[in-house]
């Protein structure tokens, strides 16, 4: 049956959400603030408006009359999401999950004060002062972050007492929407960290992915690679974790349920998104049967998902823009990377280039018994030689 569906943010991963909704002859019409967003680059129709304006959103629910509405970011006035849930309008995963997850205070007291998962240790802070007392309380280094944001916007890690004034400023500057407060996290100095990519249905159990590796500098993912290598006792716990925690969170979805791991402390919860995953681009090589894309859909649609099964050895790494681009972005470093065996690339169609910002992404695969560094490290190379200009 073709539902109409309303997708609130259209970068690269609600590009590819799009494209798998629109293989099973679903209607999209993509939203963001600016025109010419990936997602709408192939979607039915286009919305372009400030998300976090509620009435704005409302309007353009009203014009539209959704079935779904799929955010996709979380800069976007979520408490309007309930109104629409009231109007029996499928909210994905679900209108609490948003509103939740949009907020590191409201996600972390639910993971570690209600639930009982482990995270690492944490203040909040609304002035400079309270940040000072925090920062004290937590030890140094900490890691400080606005309560609301994502990419790492806003973070800085904080080694001593004299960094705190810059990590304040910073936060605030980083900060979405109107709250002024951070969150002050312990370091936690893990070996490695995962994304558990967890899909929860509308009829059917809660289905795990392969854990997928992945490396962050700032704040924002460099490289990611499926599977990653970890005892089966912290996949349990940490499966235990994203069991509870998608559960209390409600409605049906893929997850991205975000760990760090230590052999000193075991699994630690750190966030969670409730949609499609950045670093579970991986999967875009194939590794899984599913990609994360096809798993949200079918999730969303309520249709059925038999079993994932890991089909290959995967990575990803960022193409990431090393300047302002002037009109449209241009790219060269394209034949390099498509004389490379058993790899894609995929430059996301963004309309316009900032230092920084994430154009596209390289994925490689190879056999499950492949050697992994070789393919991290074959794959990061790859995406070095594409450049934005
Ligand atoms: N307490 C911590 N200790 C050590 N490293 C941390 C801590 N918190 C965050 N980091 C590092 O910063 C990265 C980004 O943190 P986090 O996921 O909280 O930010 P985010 O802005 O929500 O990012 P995204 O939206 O991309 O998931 C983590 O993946 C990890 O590498
Ligand atoms: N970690 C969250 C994440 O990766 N989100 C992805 O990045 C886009 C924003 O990109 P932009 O900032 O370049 O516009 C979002 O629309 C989403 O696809
Ligand atoms: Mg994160």
């Amino acid at each position: 049956m073709t539902k109409k569906i309303l997708l609130l943010g259209s970068g690269e991963l609600g590009k590819e959400f799009v494209i798998a909704c629109q293989r099973k002859g679903q209607y999209v019409i993509a939203c963001d603030s600016y025109a010419h967003a990936p997602a709408m680059q192939v979607a039915d129709e286009c919305e372009v408006f400030h998300m976090l304006d509620g009435d704005a959103l409302m309007a353009v629910v009203e014009k539209h009359k959704p079935d779904i509405i799929v955010p996709e970011i979380e800069a976007i006035r979520t408490e309007k999401l309930y109104d629409c849930e009231k109007m029996g309008i499928q909210v994905v995963p679900s209108a609490r999950a948003v509103n939740f997850t949009m907020n590191r205070k409201e996600i972390r007291e639910l993971a570690h004060t209600e639930l009982g998962l482990k995270t690492a240790d944490y203040r909040y802070a609304k002035t400079f002062d309270e940040l000072k007392a925090a920062a004290d309380v937590i030890g140094f280094p900490c890691i400080i972050k606005p309560l609301m944001s994502s990419s790492g916007h806003g973070q800085s890690k904080v080694d001593s007492p004299a960094d705190l004034a810059h990590a304040w400023e910073y936060a605030c500057a980083g900060a979405r929407g109107d709250v002024k407060e951070v969150i002050v996290e312990q370091f936690i100095p893990f070996d490695s960290e995962i994304t558990l990519l967890t899909v929860t249905q509308q009829n059917g159990p809660t289905l795990f992915c392969q854990p997928i590796g992945h490396v962050q500098k700032g704040g924002d993912y460099r490289e990611s690679f499926q599977p990653a290598a970890i005892s089966p006792e912290m996949l349990k716990d940490a499966q235990d974790m994203a069991e509870k925690i998608t559960r209390a969170l409600t409605g049906a979805g893929i997850w991205g349920v975000e760990f760090f791991l230590s052999h000193k402390d075991g699994v630690i919860f750190s966030e969670l998104s409730p949609r499609p995953h950045d670093t579970g681009m991986v999967t875009l090589a194939g590794t899984q049967n599913l990609s994360e894309f096809e798993l949200h859909c079918r999730a969303v649609l309520g249709l059925p998902i038999p079993e994932i099964t890991q089909e290959r050895m995967g990575a990803s790494a960022v193409i990431l823009s090393e300047v302002e681009s002037h009109g449209a972005p241009k790219y060269s470093g394209e034949e390099e990377v498509c004389a490379a065996t058993n790899t894609y690339l995929r430059i996301f169609g963004k309309p316009e280039a900032h230092i920084g910002r994430r154009m596209g992404v390289v994925v490689c695969w190879d056999k499950l018994d492949a050697d992994q560094e070789a393919l991290r490290n074959k794959c990061k190379a790859l995406a070095s030689k594409v450049k934005v200009y």
